[in-house]
């Protein structure tokens, strides 16, 4: 079983997948952030940097990808390749802070990645409102995300809206937050779990 969960900076995201795993004991695969070379420095200058944390991004989900289809287990995923590609890179090229030479290049290697790609067995879209990204974000605390602009945001929730609502890879969960606080409410995260019951009817 693979599970992975979508949704723009914020949306929690991470804490969703690893509250899953823990219930349901399965792996969790995060988001290389702590670890990135170029993210706080891409928050500085996007425009200098936008192409370099593309790659890398790229190059990184993909190791899950390989990772999920060769393991066999039950995996959870914070973030998917997907959003990479149609999310982030499609909107810094719309910003023109990732020229139209980089983007081509770019979606033409994501092309031939794709084919290896198989879409999760269900993905659980988190929805929230810029509002609310934005008071996570700062709950968060992350030094270099306190450049992250109001527009941006809004880009990638029109973005994410747009790519959500031509989702046909798979099963598709979409979730809206704003009114959910699964960290301290049980009962909310209670909600969570019998939809993701109802849609997995049958593979548990
Ligand atoms: N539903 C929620 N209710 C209250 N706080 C939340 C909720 N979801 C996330 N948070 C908090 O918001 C911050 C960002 O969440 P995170 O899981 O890191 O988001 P993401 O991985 O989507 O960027 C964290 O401090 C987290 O504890
Ligand atoms: N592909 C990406 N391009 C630009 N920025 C990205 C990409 N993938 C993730 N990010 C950023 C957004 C956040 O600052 C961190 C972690 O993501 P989060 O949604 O908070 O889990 O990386």
């Amino acid at each position: 079983m693979h599970i992975a969960v979508t949704g723009n900076i914020g949306a929690g995201k991470t804490t969703l997948t690893t509250m899953l795993a823990k219930h349901y004991g399965w792996d969790a695969q995060f988001e290389d952030v702590d670890h990135n070379p170029y993210l706080e420095d891409f928050y500085a200058d996007m425009s200098k940097w936008s192409f370099a944390l593309q790659i890398y991004f790229l190059g990184s989900r993909f190791r899950q990808v390989k990772e999920i289809r060769e393991s066999g287990k039950n995996i959870i995923q914070d973030r998917t390749i997907y959003e990479d590609a149609h999310i982030f890179a499609e909107n810094l090229n719309d910003m023109k802070l990732l020229s139209d030479r980089d983007f081509n290049n770019y979606v033409s290697v994501f092309g031939l990645m794709k084919s290896f790609v198989s879409a999760p067995d269900l993905l659980i879209y988190l929805k929230s409102d810029v509002p609310n990204l934005v008071k996570k974000i700062y709950k968060r605390g992350r030094e270099y995300e306190a450049s992250i602009s109001i527009e941006y945001l809004s880009k990638l929730n029109q973005k994410y809206e747009k790519w959500i609502s031509g989702y046909t890879e798979g099963k598709l969960l979409v979730i809206e937050v704003d009114d959910l606080d699964f960290v301290e409410k049980p009962e909310d995260f209670g909600f969570i779990l019998e939809k993701i019951e109802a849609e997995l009817n049958g593979l548990f």
